[in-house]
């Protein structure tokens, strides 16, 4: 299946996904100086309730933190998005090292991570359903840079060694995701898709300007996580970024001057 390998990795997901080459692909590399500021825009309204946290699981392309998402309990409104959009989950992106990983770039610019809170729209049925439509998705991205310990993610990365390799997954309670959000939620928006297979073209993109801490010892942790499943050539979790993707006439807007 897919990866980000040599042989099955972003450059070779157009063999089996036709949307690798669509006209709305993710990420992108947002120039500051190339978006427009819209004061139409409204400040990224988030309502997470940590008792809809469910688990967190190795799905061999990242990990990721699932929530319970049959009511409106953890939900985004405003911001670019007009309805109700309910969290289903967040993962993160990363690099073999500190001077990559994150999938959206600024001005040219990566960072060691960044962090994907995965909401869908609630005037569709199901995340399947939303999915597959222009309007489905949002996506939160936020940016890591190498500074203080993160003393929140520490809870996530406490939970690493019960899910090392792919396929593992614990439950994972109580967490509050909006203590992952930096203090200021100055946002770029653009119109894109899915960055893994199936590349879908669903998701509205909300990425905040100010990134968050992690420390270079977090960052270890990351890096020691597995692609590879139990009783296979152990393969280590990096680089699960896909580059920036031509932008195709597509307008950025920011929410702030
Ligand atoms: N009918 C369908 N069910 N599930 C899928 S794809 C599952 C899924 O959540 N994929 C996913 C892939 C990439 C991203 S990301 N990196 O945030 O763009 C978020 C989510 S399509
Ligand atoms: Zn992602």
């Amino acid at each position: 299946g897919w990866g980000y390998g040599a042989n099955n990795g972003p450059d070779k997901w157009c063999d089996n996904f036709p949307n690798a080459n669509g006209p709305r692909q993710s990420p992108i590399d947002i120039v500051p100086g190339d978006a427009s500021f819209d004061g139409g825009l409204k400040p990224l309204k988030l309502k997470y309730d940590p008792s809809t946290c469910l688990e967190i699981l190795n799905n061999g392309h990242s990990f990721q933190v699932t929530f319970v998402d049959d009511t409106n309990s953890s939900t985004l409104t405003d911001g670019p998005i007009s309805g109700i959009y309910r969290l289903k989950q967040f993962h993160f992106h990363w690099g073999a090292s500190d001077d990559k990983g994150s999938e959206h770039t600024v001005a040219g610019k990566k960072y060691p991570a960044e962090l994907h809170l995965v909401h869908w729209n609630t005037k569709y049925p199901s995340f399947g359903e939303a999915a597959s439509q222009p309007d489905g998705l949002a996506v939160v991205g936020v940016f890591l840079k190498i500074g203080d310990e993160n003393a929140k993610l520490q809870k996530v990365i406490d939970a690493f060694d019960s899910i090392r390799a792919k396929g593992k997954q614990t439950s994972f309670a109580n967490f509050d995701p909006a203590t992952l959000l930096p203090g200021c939620l100055d946002y770029w928006t653009y119109d894109g898709s899915l960055t893994t297979p199936p590349l879908l073209e669903s998701v509205t993109w909300i990425v905040c300007k100010e990134p968050i801490s992690v420390s270079s010892a977090q960052m270890a942790k990351f890096r020691s996580l597995l692609f590879s499943a139990d009783g296979e050539p152990e393969c280590c979790m990096v680089d699960n970024y896909r580059p920036p993707q031509a932008l195709k006439g597509r307008a950025v807007r920011a929410s702030f001057k």
